[in-house]
Parts: C-alpha cells; structure tokens; sequence
C-alpha cells in the first residue's frame, strides 16, 4: 500500500490556481525530492501534507486512509529555519515533542517515563553529532548544528513521514555535505518515507529515491491565474535507492515501546 496517494488533488486560492490535477503514489520508506521552479507550488504541496492546509479538490491518503485534517505525530517537518524553539535547551527541544505526545494535559514526563524519554534523547543527539551541546540554547549553535537538531527533534516524535522545507538551504557547501551523510543515515536507520523540497538538484539527486518536478505548462501572464502547476516529471534514481533497516534504532524502539508510549 502506499505510505502516500494524492488522488486528483487540486488548490486554489481564490481564482488563483496553484496545483492542479495532481495524482501521486508514493511507497513506504521511499525518500521524494520536489523540485521546480519558485512559486510552483512546492512548499504548498507539503503544508497541505502536514495538513496545514486542504486540497480544494481531490483528496489525500495516509497508508490508505483519508489524511486526519490538522498535523499529528505521525508527520514531522523540518523548515529551512526556525524548526527549534530558541528559549528551550538543545535537549530540551528533543524531549519537547515527546513529551506533548505522551503527556497532553501538562506536557511533561515524570519518573521512568522521563528517564527513557531522556535517553532516547541523549543517544538520538549522538547520533546526529551533537553529543557534549544537550545544555546549550540553540543561539550558541551554528546554523548547521540548528539543523541537525530540528531533525532530532522531529525525529525524537517517530514521524511516518518527515517532511522537509529547503531543510538545508542556508547551509554552506562542506557542512550540508556532512548533514546530507547524516540525513542519508537517518533515513536508513528508520521506517522514515521522507518528502523534501530543494532547489538544489545535486541534492535531490545525491539523496533521494525519486525526483519529482512541478511546472506550469501555460506561464503566460494571463493564464498564470487559471492554470496551476502540475507533476511535469517522475523520476525515479537508478540503480535504486533501497532503505537499509537497522533494527535498535532509538526512537523505533520507544515507538514499539507500550511502556513509554502510554505513560
Ligand atoms: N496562503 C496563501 N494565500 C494565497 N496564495 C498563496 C498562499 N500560500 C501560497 N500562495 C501562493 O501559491 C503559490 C505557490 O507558493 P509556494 O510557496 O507553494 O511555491 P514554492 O514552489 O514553494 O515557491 P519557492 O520555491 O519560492 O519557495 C505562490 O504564487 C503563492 O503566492
């Protein structure tokens, strides 16, 4: 089945069409880089995966059900900026979502629940390098470091599907290069499907599984209103890409966990 079906999706904002007559399946564990030009409607496509925003027409499936109208923990998202929350520890912002999660009413963890949550925690920050910085604000961290951290937080949820907005965008050329190791070994290590936005197209090239570009196909001034971007390429990389399951990754294993998930 597929992790995602867009089935005849369109949105509109108003008489502006923005997308239009998109029909998309997208497997379990694959990894999707949306490319195309500026204003195609990309990080449009992704909010209204994260259910921030609704198709106009058409509908949405997660694992072949109708997509749950506001973003829950089965989607986690990372933006070009801005994911992590400034006033909160780099740990802190880890446990953030997990404990919202688990405990709605006063989001906080207390005794055991805490203690494993924390140390999912800790080792999910080692794993993406940030080991030694649990105590830091996210100010005193480089814009690279920012990154790695917004994606622990939002892996820290154990999302289904992570979706990720230019993620590395403001990132120089040798550190999004180590953060595009680290991302490759996440998605690897995980039963992530991952959906990401770039503009860079060695970068959908070098991480994803399949490279989807939306275009306009009437760009005149007078029809840039009524005719939205559609899927103008489907690619998928060959020879294929092929998710290397690891079996005690932290945070599957808190997923599978009764014991951390209902406390
Ligand atoms: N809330 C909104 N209300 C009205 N129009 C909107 C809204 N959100 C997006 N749009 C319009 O939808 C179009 C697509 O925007 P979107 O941000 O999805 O494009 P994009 O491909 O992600 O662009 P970029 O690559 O520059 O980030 C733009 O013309 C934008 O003005």
């Amino acid at each position: 089945m597929s992790a995602i079906r867009f089935d005849n999706v369109w949105k509109e904002y108003g008489d502006h069409i923005v997308l239009e007559r998109i029909t998309l399946d997208v497997a379990p564990r694959a990894f999707v880089a949306l490319v195309g030009p500026s204003g195609c409607g990309k990080t449009t496509f992704l909010r209204m995966l994260l259910g921030e925003e609704t198709p106009t027409r058409g509908r949405i499936l997660i694992d072949g059900r109708p997509m749950p109208s506001e973003p829950d923990a089965d989607r986690g998202v990372v933006f070009q900026r801005y994911s992590v929350f400034p006033h909160l520890t780099v740990l802190d912002n880890v446990l953030f979502g997990r404990e919202l999660q688990q405990s709605r009413l006063l989001g906080r963890l207390f005794g055991r629940a805490r203690r494993e949550a924390t140390e999912q925690a800790l080792a999910l920050l080692d794993e993406v390098g940030l080991k030694g910085h649990e105590h830091k604000y996210p100010a005193s961290l480089s814009g690279g470091m920012q990154q790695r951290l917004a994606l622990a937080q939002a892996i820290m949820r154990g999302p289904k599907i992570l979706l990720l907005d230019e993620p590395f965008g403001a990132l120089d050329p040798g550190i999004r290069a180590d953060i595009h190791v680290l991302m490759k070994r996440l998605w690897n290590e995980t039963e992530l499907t991952v959906v990401m936005v770039t503009h860079d197209l060695s970068e959908a090239f070098s991480l994803a599984t399949r490279v989807i570009a939306f275009e306009r196909n009437r760009n005149r001034p007078e029809e840039r209103e009524r005719y939205g971007a559609t899927i103008s390429r489907d690619l998928e990389i060959f020879p294929r890409r092929i998710a290397q399951p690891r079996t005690d990754h932290p945070i599957r294993s808190g997923r599978d966990d009764p014991a951390a998930q209902g406390a």
